[in-house]
């Protein structure tokens, strides 16, 4: 390894969207490789939104893998890391960097330590796939440091290791993951449908009940219905193929009636199912242009307002620019909403303040991408550690108390 200094730094930094999945992945054929039983399609959220920034550091002087996600260190031990760290530094290639003078060949990356640091711009572990976008920016990111040359679809299949959602977040817009024939998983791959400038006036509104950690992850729900449900073999087997095809029409005709009726049958399977697991509770909910969302996010402030002395700004977040489009500007608009006509002679216009937490306007977006601006990443270009951390000990050597 041939380098002008001893203690140089060099970094990457990645920012990769999550996904919704509209046919969903829900159970696994091999867990330790992650091969789905039955293909899934997605829609991939703009990453502005709903995404994870990774930053990857690379120095002599780590002594050690380590890993901060939104802000504290988290263990690397686990196996999906481990498989990801492993299959990305099999394909690691030489790096030159000519203006600090750095030369990595190939094989020093298995010695060369990393440090990672991510951050997800939205709640984690809430049933919003965030190990969807963690997992795709762990693994794009170190393979942008590493230098590897593999298309999006093998790195698909190595970010399918760490989480089989992130797999779909290797590409934007509509994003099929074939399940693959293969024992060795080589072909469970994802594959873009179309990019999201095919089908750009749907709307996503998701419904935040709860930001909190889920009790049951995916990973442990999905392994109980294989263990104990045969609907779930069924539905593998004969109901989705035919799905996954009807799917792919409706969008690729923009057809959006089959694909509404499509999305909720498949998401109603589950909960017609009355599994007691639990996929977080947070509703997605996909208008197909503005004006329909418009009128949508009216209904949903008017049953669903926030609780007393809530600001609008923080309660709807994300693209603000359909609340004013549909004339709410500020939580006076809110109060002065009319009941939904369709409801009126039906049931009492019932209104259920603070039961959402907050509301998140998106839309389709792109995959992954580097963040070539040097301050957005996370990690001190200096020592290598948490850019926070780093302010936190400068204050403290100091004398000063409170980290900026
Ligand atoms: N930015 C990130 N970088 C690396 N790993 C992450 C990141 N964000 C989340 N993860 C990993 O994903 C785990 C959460 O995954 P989990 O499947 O439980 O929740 P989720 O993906 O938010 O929900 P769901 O899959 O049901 O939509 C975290 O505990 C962490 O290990
Ligand atoms: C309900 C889902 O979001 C489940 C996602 O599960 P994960 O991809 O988080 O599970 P693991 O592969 O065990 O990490 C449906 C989907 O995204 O297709």
């Amino acid at each position: 390894m041939a380098s002008g200094t001893e203690s140089w730094i060099l970094m990457a930094t990645g920012r990769t969207p999550t996904n919704i999945a509209v046919i969903k992945y829900w159970g696994k054929r091999d867990e330790a490789l992650i091969l789905p039983v039955n293909d899934s399609i997605s829609v991939t959220l703009d990453p502005d939104h709903l995404s994870a920034t990774t930053t990857v550091a690379v120095s002599p002087t780590f002594d050690r893998d380590r890993m901060w996600l939104n802000g504290k260190e988290i263990p690397l031990s686990g196996d999906r890391f481990q498989s990801c760290l492993r299959e990305i530094r099999k394909l690691a290639d030489d790096v030159e960097d000519e203006k600090k003078g750095i030369r990595i060949q190939k094989d020093d990356w298995q010695k060369l330590h990393v440090h990672i640091a991510s951050y997800n711009n939205f709640p984690t572990a809430a049933g919003l796939a965030s190990s969807a976008a963690g997992l795709a920016c762990f693994v794009f990111t170190l393979a942008k440091l590493m230098n590897v040359k593999e298309d999006c679809g093998k790195l698909s299949s190595i970010a399918r290791q760490g989480s089989g959602s992130a797999c779909r977040s290797m590409y934007g817009g509509f994003v099929k993951w074939t399940m693959g024939k293969d024992a060795s998983g080589s072909d469970s791959i994802a594959v873009q449908l179309a990019s999201e400038s095919h089908w750009n006036d749907l709307v996503i509104i998701i419904a935040v009940v709860s930001s909190k950690q889920k009790e049951t992850s995916s990973t442990t729900g999905m392994r109980d219905s294989v263990e104990t449900s045969p609907l779930l073999q069924h539905r593998a087997q004969t109901v989705v193929p035919g799905r996954i095809l009807q799917m792919e029409e409706a969008i690729r005709n923009r057809d959006f009636a089959s694909f509404a009726r499509l999305t909720c049958a498949d998401s109603n399977q589950f909960h017609a199912a009355a599994y007691t697991f639990d996929a977080g509770p947070n509703s997605v909910l996909i208008a197909p242009n503005r004006k329909s969302a418009g009128l949508l996010l009216q209904r949903l402030l008017f049953c669903f307002p926030p609780p007393a002395h809530n600001e609008l700004t923080s309660y709807v977040i994300g693209d603000k620019s359909i609340l004013h489009e549909a004339g709410l500007q500020s939580m006076k608009d809110v109060e002065a909403l009319p009941p939904p006509p369709e409801s009126k002679d039906k049931y009492p216009s019932q209104k259920f303040p603070g039961v959402v937490s907050y509301f998140i306007c998106t839309r389709l977006g792109s995959g992954p991408r580097v963040l070539t601006d040097e301050s957005l990443a996370l990690l001190s270009p200096t020592t290598g550690l948490p850019k926070l951390l780093y302010i936190v000990v400068e204050n403290v050597c100091d004398g000063k108390r409170n980290p900026t």
